[in-house]
């Protein structure tokens, strides 16, 4: 399916259009299959958009909460995934506690800890073998054009036959869903914002090596959507805005 691409005038304007579609596509999913999967990203981007997610007036009861990856740190730590989206969103509303699934970080073990979280998703989509479809994929894009934790020129870019895998930031472990999870995703969004990400989105968008800009290598069968502020969003080329 072609992207989509929208392009507001400034960061509030791109966080209020993201709540705005993803509470639709929360609803619709929940309307088809009685709950929402959503997988959550990371960094600064989206929380605003966390924030603004907490004053909307949803099912709660049916949303199933994921990380689309996590730094290797405790859930308590001020670099984790998981509690900048609880602080900014999950802990004011009601989804159930044994609906909100973190990454585990806690064994020592990377690579155990991501093959528990793929142990847990095929529990909770009971698909012991396949690729799972969650329903809403959020994304950010680093201004070296990495996603999730799926890092320029590391192992991780390859893994077809897992739905989690152990990233590498700097030598840092990060625990991320793989290319055929992600690209297995029914609606995958991409928040991305400032100007700063502009070179990144010129070689996605262009003929880079998706090697040195993963992500290229998104290409969902469902929706891909790029929501992008005025400010990056200079760096798609002017035939595709
Ligand atoms: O764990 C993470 O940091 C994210 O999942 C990562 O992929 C993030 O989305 C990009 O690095 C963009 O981060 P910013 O929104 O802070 O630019």
């Amino acid at each position: 399916m072609k992207p989509i691409i929208e392009i507001l005038p400034d960061r509030e304007a791109l966080i209020a259009r993201t709540a705005e579609l993803m509470v639709d596509q929360i609803r619709d999913a929940i309307a088809a299959r009685g709950r929402c999967s959503i997988a959550l990203s990371g960094g600064s981007t989206p929380k605003p958009l966390y924030q603004k997610l907490a004053q909307a007036d949803l099912p709660w009861q049916q949303l199933v909460i994921l990380w689309g990856d996590e730094r290797y740190v405790p859930h308590d730590h001020a670099d984790s995934n998981a509690r900048m989206a609880r602080e900014a969103w999950l802990n004011q509303v009601p989804i159930p506690p044994e609906q909100i699934l973190p990454m585990p970080t806690g064994s020592d073990n990377p690579s155990q800890d991501a093959a528990r979280y793929e142990q847990t998703l095929r529990q909770l989509f009971d698909q012991p073998a396949g690729i799972p479809a969650v329903d809403i994929i959020l994304l950010g894009m680093g201004d070296d054009g990495h996603t999730a934790s799926l890092f320029p020129q590391t192992a991780a870019l390859t893994v077809r036959d897992r739905l989690i895998t152990v990233g590498n930031h700097d030598g840092d472990p990060r625990i991320t869903f793989t290319v055929p999870l992600i690209n297995r995703g029914r609606h995958v969004l991409f928040l991305v914002a400032g100007a700063n990400k502009q070179d990144a989105l010129s070689h996605v968008f262009g003929n880079a090596d998706a090697q040195h800009y993963p992500s290229k290598l998104v290409q969902p069968q469902g929706e891909l959507r790029w929501l992008l502020d005025q400010a990056a969003g200079e760096g798609i080329p002017a035939g595709m805005r």
